[in-house]
């Protein structure tokens, strides 16, 4: 028959089984994972210490048991707003934990008051669920849907209403029996939503995890790793997604593409260190002039493309230039000297009738004239519609 310890047994059973699989997560080095693991640490001994109640030492179960599951939950919330790049207010969550305590005490050893210690903890873990809900929500991230975002708010949300209607039962109802001899239902049905609180919220924060891992290392993969400028694949990822937004907005879109000039002499005359230190200073110029909504790729070696979304022809071909011109002024550190480079530009803008490849065609024709014209310069392809054949 299903009883409160039964319940209780349940509960350090999942506990144990989400520990085992927040362990796997250690290795992340992703903030947060070590406040989650010992959140399911203490409350796994504060399950042991309510497994004691029967002994009759009130002391165990009451002060010793509901502190660590307050530090849990404590431990919990500190995870979720380390895991949110957010400070941890130590001490404000110390003095709530110390506050509620001294409460459950006084309930306890100066006036017995079951309902009203029930009442307490439940307003105390039903507002860390809700602040650990409101972290969450307030970090989701901004650009896509994350699973282990939704389901970790909701699920917090939803204990805390949880929590708040046990609450008030036990304001409305201070005749209920103590819990650890209550067979009936109602006791039966808070239990059990008791055992899924910390094993669900660490199933959302493992989601969560995961979530943020994956991200990195798409991150990671479509990053060239020598400038952090976006791999080849990537670039002709965005470029083709920016083209089909272009399609639907009818707003203007550019190519540029990007070559350093001589820099197989760079790279003959100090090295290829110096050559590498040369295609970073680079691409810190692009960085530094540019707008965050300007992409730029590594295309190969020392050649670049930018996509420049909604500025119009003459933006495109003011915005290269005043590129060029920057790569012109700049100079750079080599030993004791310094040294400067150019750069030439192939710019075509976009006809929608055009693909990417027929675009890049006549933006990399463009580089080419710009090269065979003495470098040092920016060359703009005009679109010509292509004449059908004579019939
Ligand atoms: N340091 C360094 N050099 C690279 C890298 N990738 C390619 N290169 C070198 O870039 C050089 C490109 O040389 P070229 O294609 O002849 O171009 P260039 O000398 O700039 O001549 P123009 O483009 O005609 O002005 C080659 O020597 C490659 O070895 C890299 O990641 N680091």
């Amino acid at each position: 028959m299903t009883s409160p310890a039964f319940l209780l047994l349940v509960t350090a059973l999942l506990n144990f089984m989400m520990l085992l699989v927040l362990a796997s997560l250690r290795r992340s080095g992703l903030p947060g994972v070590r406040e989650w693991l010992w959140a399911n640490v203490l409350e796994l001994l504060a399950l042991a210490c309510y497994l004691t109640t029967p002994l009759n030492v009130p002391v165990i179960p009451i002060l010793v048991g509901n502190g660590l599951l307050g530090a849990a939950i404590c431990m919990f919330y500190a995870g979720c707003r380390r895991f949110s790049q957010l400070s941890v207010p130590v001490r404000p969550l110390v003095i709530s934990l110390v506050l509620f305590l001294a409460v459950l005490a006084g309930l306890r050893f100066y006036v017995d008051q079951f309902a009203m210690r029930v009442v307490v903890t439940s307003i105390y873990h039903g507002g860390f669920h809700g602040l650990i809900g409101y972290t969450i929500l307030r970090n989701h991230p901004q650009t896509r849907s994350t699973y282990g975002h939704d389901f970790t708010t909701g699920f917090a949300f939803l204990l805390t209403a949880g929590y708040l209607v046990r609450g008030v039962l036990y304001v409305l109802h201070p005749e209920i029996k103590f819990w650890y001899t209550d067979y009936s239902t109602l006791n039966l049905v808070f239990l059990t939503l008791g055992a899924v609180v910390i094993p669900g919220l660490t199933m959302g924060a493992v989601v969560m995890a995961h979530d943020a891992i994956l991200t990195a290392s798409e991150e990671v993969a479509s990053r060239d790793f020598l400038t952090n400028a976006l791999s080849r694949k990537a670039f002709i990822e965005y470029a083709t997604r920016q083209m089909n937004t272009a399609v639907r907005t009818g707003r203007p879109l550019s190519l540029l593409l990007l070559d350093i000039d001589h820099f197989k002499s760079i790279n003959d005359r100090y090295g290829h260190a110096v050559g590498d230190e040369v295609l970073r200073d680079f691409t810190l110029i692009m960085h530094n002039a540019l707008r965050a909504a300007d992409c730029l790729g590594r295309l190969g070696g020392e050649e670049f493309g930018l996509l420049l979304y909604g500025a119009s022809q003459a933006e495109a071909r003011a915005i290269s230039e005043r590129l060029r011109a920057l790569v012109e002024a700049n100079t750079i550190r080599i030993g004791d000297g310094l040294t400067s480079y150019t750069m030439s530009g192939g710019l075509a803008h976009w006809s929608p009738e055009e693909s990417l490849q027929e675009l890049t065609l006549r933006a990399d024709n463009a580089l080419y004239e710009a090269k065979g014209a003495g470098r040092n310069r920016i060359v703009v392809s005009q679109f010509t519609t292509p004449t059908s054949p004579p019939q």
